[in-house]
């Protein structure tokens, strides 16, 4: 059995090997909609209306159960976000590999003045799974040199490089002007 959206047998899946079971049979489970997808669609379990601004945390009828080593990203899905302004809370949303519990979604409508409304079984997010890495965290009194250093935050500033003409300042390109500024 493949993970097919309609659930019909296919070719044998590839990839690692997630259990998955079923907390609401009458929805889709998490599919590719493509091959070479890196996200397989979740649905919402319930009809929800969002308001401009308000946010909401919806099943997905699945849980999981990620071998070691691997987690799993509730991602936005684009097509919403452009189209009406749907998407993550806390996107990625981070599905721990020893996490048992039903997979949730804490959509947001962050358009201005249009209410949202999805229905039970549309496709809201989706999920990519991934290999990732524990730290073993080494306290130190000093941290090594690096070629950032502490820059951050903007210390590259905005637009390509420009190099500074002979004898002025060094600054990356024209500043950032606001919407609507002049
Ligand atoms: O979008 C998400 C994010 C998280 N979870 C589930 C799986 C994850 O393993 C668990 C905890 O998530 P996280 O660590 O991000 O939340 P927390 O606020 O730190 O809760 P906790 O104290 O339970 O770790 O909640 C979801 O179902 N969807
Ligand atoms: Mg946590």
């Amino acid at each position: 059995m493949t993970s097919h959206r309609d659930g019909a047998p296919g070719p044998a899946p590839t990839g690692v090997r997630v259990l998955l079971q079923r907390l609401d049979p009458g929805l889709p489970v998490p599919a590719y909609a493509h091959p070479g997808d890196a996200g397989a669609d979740l649905c919402t379990r319930e009809d929800v209306e969002l308001a401009p601004g308000e946010r909401r945390l919806v099943g997905t009828g699945v849980a999981l159960a990620l071998p070691e080593g691997y987690a799993g990203f509730v991602h936005p899905r684009s097509g919403l976000a452009a189209r009406h302004g749907v998407s993550i809370v806390n996107a990625p949303g981070t599905v721990d590999a020893g996490y048992r519990g039903e997979v949730k979604v804490c959509l947001v409508n962050l358009d201005p003045a249009e209410p949202v409304r999805l229905r039970r079984g549309d496709r809201v997010a989706q999920l990519v799974v991934q290999r990732v890495e524990r730290a073993a965290f080494e306290l130190v009194d000093a941290l090594p040199g690096s070629a950032r250093g502490e820059g951050g935050h903007g210390s590259t500033g905005y637009g390509a490089p420009v190099p500074a003409p002979a004898g002025e300042h060094h600054r990356t390109s024209a500043p950032v002007t606001a919407p609507g500024g002049g």
